[in-house]
């Protein structure tokens, strides 16, 4: 995991803290679905749209003064549509503790200049 290249590197705001402390379950999700439009759109060479999550799961809670990478490979490729898997990774106590706190498998359809599925290049 260490020597992995995130796609993204954000750190929440006080906003995002949700009753319990801990920042919100849909603040992370939004992170995962832009780290993996950027790998789906890479792959398919230009516009994608979410379809589908088929998986989520929030293994451990991200607290305020976290900083998080956002970690997506390519899973699949399908017709028209590309699976992406997508880990979520929490450096706290300055680099000390790295925590897994989310993962999750997201499927992309590539779109055509009318947003309707175009065929993913398989090679
Ligand atoms: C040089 C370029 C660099 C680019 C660098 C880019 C960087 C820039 C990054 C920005 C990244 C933004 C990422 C935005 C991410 C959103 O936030 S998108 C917003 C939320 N999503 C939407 O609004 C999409 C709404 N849905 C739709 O418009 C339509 O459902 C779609 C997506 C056009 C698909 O239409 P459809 O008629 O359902 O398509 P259909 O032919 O039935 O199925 C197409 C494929 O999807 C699969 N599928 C359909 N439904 C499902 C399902 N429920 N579960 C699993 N698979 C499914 C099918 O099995 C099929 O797969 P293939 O067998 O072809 O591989």
């Amino acid at each position: 995991m260490t020597n992995r290249i995130p796609i993204l590197r954000v750190t929440p705001g006080p906003s995002d803290i949700n009753a319990n402390g801990h920042i919100f379950g849909g603040w992370v999700l939004a992170q995962m679905d832009i780290a993996a439009g950027i790998v789906a759109g890479r792959r398919a060479d230009g516009s994608v749209a979410t379809v589908a999550i088929e998986r989520m799961e929030f293994i451990a809670p991200i607290e305020l003064r976290d900083l998080i990478s956002v970690y997506a490979d390519v899973e699949r490729v399908g017709r028209t549509s590309l699976g992406i898997r997508i880990e979520v990774v929490a450096e706290r106590d300055r680099g000390q503790t790295m925590v897994k706190v989310t993962e999750g498998l997201f499927t992309f359809v590539a779109l055509d200049d009318q947003h309707r599925p175009r065929l993913v290049d398989r090679t």
